[in-house]
């Protein structure tokens, strides 16, 4: 069953400056309503226009916590790290003040990092916006389907998070559950380019989540998935 809801923009640009307006109108309701707000984030490629967009919304930033969907399990000045791109793109100009919860402690490896990230994220209130990413296997934040801890991280009754391996992919993950992902207010999948939308598409065909992650994200009801969607 696939409840998404799909908003299609013109451009990339004019598909940030409306994203960032809706993401700011959610956070400020939060605001208003609990005196806080969490914003999740994804890294990979696509969400770098939306940070510098984001990072000028004119919010009470001091009250919004942002964490990351998922982090590849490297230092904060990797290249690759979702977290550099999170606080050089997102954690500038107004945003600066927002209060930024790491999916990084240093240890052994990433499953030996868990419990040290499992109680920082413990006392975490329910996400207020969830901006998911998608790659082109189906996966989302880091719940690869090639991953032997795939079926962990789906499960109902799973941690908030967990350590992955995906065989496709490089470095060892830290990912958010499904679970933990799926109880937010609202849950955004950011998407730009044709090839991802032909993805979404096949998984939106299927029902199989193993095969495609994404898919336990389309089948919510309480929200429903919002896609955002550009060409380029
Ligand atoms: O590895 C990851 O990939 C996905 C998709 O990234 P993109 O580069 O295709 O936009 C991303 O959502 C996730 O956070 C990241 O760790």
């Amino acid at each position: 069953m696939n409840n998404m809801q799909l908003q299609q923009f013109p451009d990339s640009q004019t598909l940030n400056a409306a994203f960032a307006e809706q993401i700011s109108a959610q956070l400020q309701d939060a605001i208003a309503a609990r005196g806080e707000a969490v914003l999740v984030v994804s890294g990979g490629r696509t969400p770098l226009p939306l940070f510098q967009t984001l990072a000028n919304a004119d919010l009470d930033w001091s009250k919004v916590t942002i964490t990351l969907a998922d982090d590849r399990y490297l230092p904060d000045d990797a290249p690759d790290s979702n977290e550099r791109l999170v606080k050089s793109a997102l954690l500038q100009h107004k945003a600066a003040a927002a209060r930024f919860v790491s999916l990084y402690a240093q240890a052994d490896n990433a499953e030996a990092a868990v419990p040290e990230l499992l109680s920082r994220v413990n006392g975490l209130p329910r996400f207020d916006v969830v901006i998911l990413g998608m790659g082109e296997d189906g996966h989302t934040a880091s719940l690869f389907p090639c991953s032997q801890e795939l079926a962990a991280g789906l499960a109902d009754d799973a941690a908030d998070l967990l350590a992955t391996n995906p065989t496709t992919a490089p470095y060892q993950r830290i990912s958010f559950s499904k679970k933990r992902l799926a109880a937010g207010r609202a849950i955004y999948l950011h998407l730009v380019g044709s090839k991802k939308l032909q993805v979404l598409e096949q998984a939106a065909a299927g029902t199989d989540v193993a095969a495609m992650p994404i898919r336990a994200f389309i089948q919510l009801t309480t929200p429903e998935l919002s896609v955002m969607y550009a060409d380029q």
